[in-house]
């Protein structure tokens, strides 16, 4: 953003509205080439991003996740529908919206020609924020970065790189920050470190939404969750009210003697024995009730040594809201 002479406070000037992020109606279709048809990528996305959220964007392969991000970071031109960030209109009010908006991108592209400092201080500049507002260094510090800012790019660990572009994401100070796949391809360690580093954003007031692959992520970090799928919102509350929803449980069944078949239940649940030798019966809480099944178990003669129940966790949630379909 090259055309402010004043960094736009959109902080402090908060547009008029509860939401973070507040899209209505949102479709995109891409025009087709002589080699394929026009694609519809969102097909009227409804989304409300609670304000001070850490918000997960779901959603399998080509279900539209970046597409919404690019439109929101102004990257790539909507076809329909409305969407605000931090109460500005992105039509009408196009300047503080993307102010309002840092997005950290998925691939690491660090520039070599500067340092992290110099980096810092260019985007500021293409963000027209004045030199006395600046603060490179205390983002770099934030991000642990303060004894790199003179160093070569090109020196910096993996890890230290994408620390990098979530500084350059927050050089305008936007309350709202996007995470592309922040910990794609990283090992355990750095994934953890990023984490923390989304907490402490977090914890100082920036609402983060973030895409990812990894659901473990997600469930440990997000408080609300969105899952995305062919183009449309199929999905959208918070974390634990989404897992709760789910109307599917299971009991894990850890008989005296060794299971050599797999009992007869019935038709409303699935069972099976896993390495462990526990039966896992799973099935649905409105259809079938605990004591039935535990009557069939004992039908088929098999004594219980240990009874627990396993918690759904957000897979199960996406992969009943996802299944059957590639995108
Ligand atoms: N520039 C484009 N031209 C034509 N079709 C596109 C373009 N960009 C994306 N698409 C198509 O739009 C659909 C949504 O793509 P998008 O990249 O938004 O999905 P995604 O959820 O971000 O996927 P991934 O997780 O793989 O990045 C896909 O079918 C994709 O092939």
């Amino acid at each position: 953003m090259a055309d402010g002479q004043d960094a736009p406070k959109a902080q402090a000037s908060a547009g008029n509205s509860d939401w973070a992020i507040e899209v209505r109606g949102l479709k995109k279709t891409y025009a087709g080439t002589k080699k394929s048809p026009p694609k519809e990528a969102l097909k009227g996305v409804d989304l409300l991003v609670p304000r001070g959220s850490i918000f997960g964007l779901l959603g399998p392969n080509g279900a539209g996740k970046s597409t919404l991000i690019n439109i929101l970071a102004g990257l790539v031109n909507k076809t329909e529908g409305t969407a605000s960030i931090w109460g500005f209109d992105i039509d009408k009010n196009p300047r503080m919206a993307r102010a309002s908006i840092g997005v950290v991108p998925q691939e690491i592209s660090a520039d070599v020609f500067f340092t992290p400092l110099e980096g810092l201080e260019i985007q500021a500049g293409l963000y027209g924020v004045p030199k006395a507002e600046r603060r490179s260094m205390e983002i770099l510090k934030r991000l642990g970065l303060e004894d790199k800012a003179d160093a070569y790019v090109r020196m910096l660990s993996g890890g230290m790189k994408r620390r990098l572009l979530v500084a350059k994401a927050m050089v305008h100070s936007p309350p709202v920050l996007i995470l592309d796949e922040p910990t794609a391809g990283v090992d355990i360690e750095l994934r953890k470190q990023m984490w923390e580093q989304v907490l402490e954003l977090h914890e100082q007031g920036v609402t983060v939404i973030l895409t990812t692959h990894y659901l473990e992520e997600a469930q440990e970090l997000c408080d609300t969750i969105a899952i995305i799928h062919q183009g449309n919102v199929v999905t959208s509350q918070p974390k634990h009210e989404l897992i709760a929803s789910l109307d599917q449980k299971m009991l894990m069944i850890v008989p005296e003697e060794p299971l050599e078949t797999v009992p007869a239940l019935g038709d409303l649940c699935g069972a099976e024995i896993r390495e462990d030798g526990a039966l896992y019966v799973s099935y649905k809480p409105s259809q079938t009730r605990v004591a039935d099944i535990l009557n069939a178990i004992n039908a088929a003669g098999i004594h219980v040594k240990d009874l627990s129940t396993v918690e759904a966790d957000l897979e199960d949630v996406f992969m009943q809201m996802t299944y059957g379909s590639d995108g």
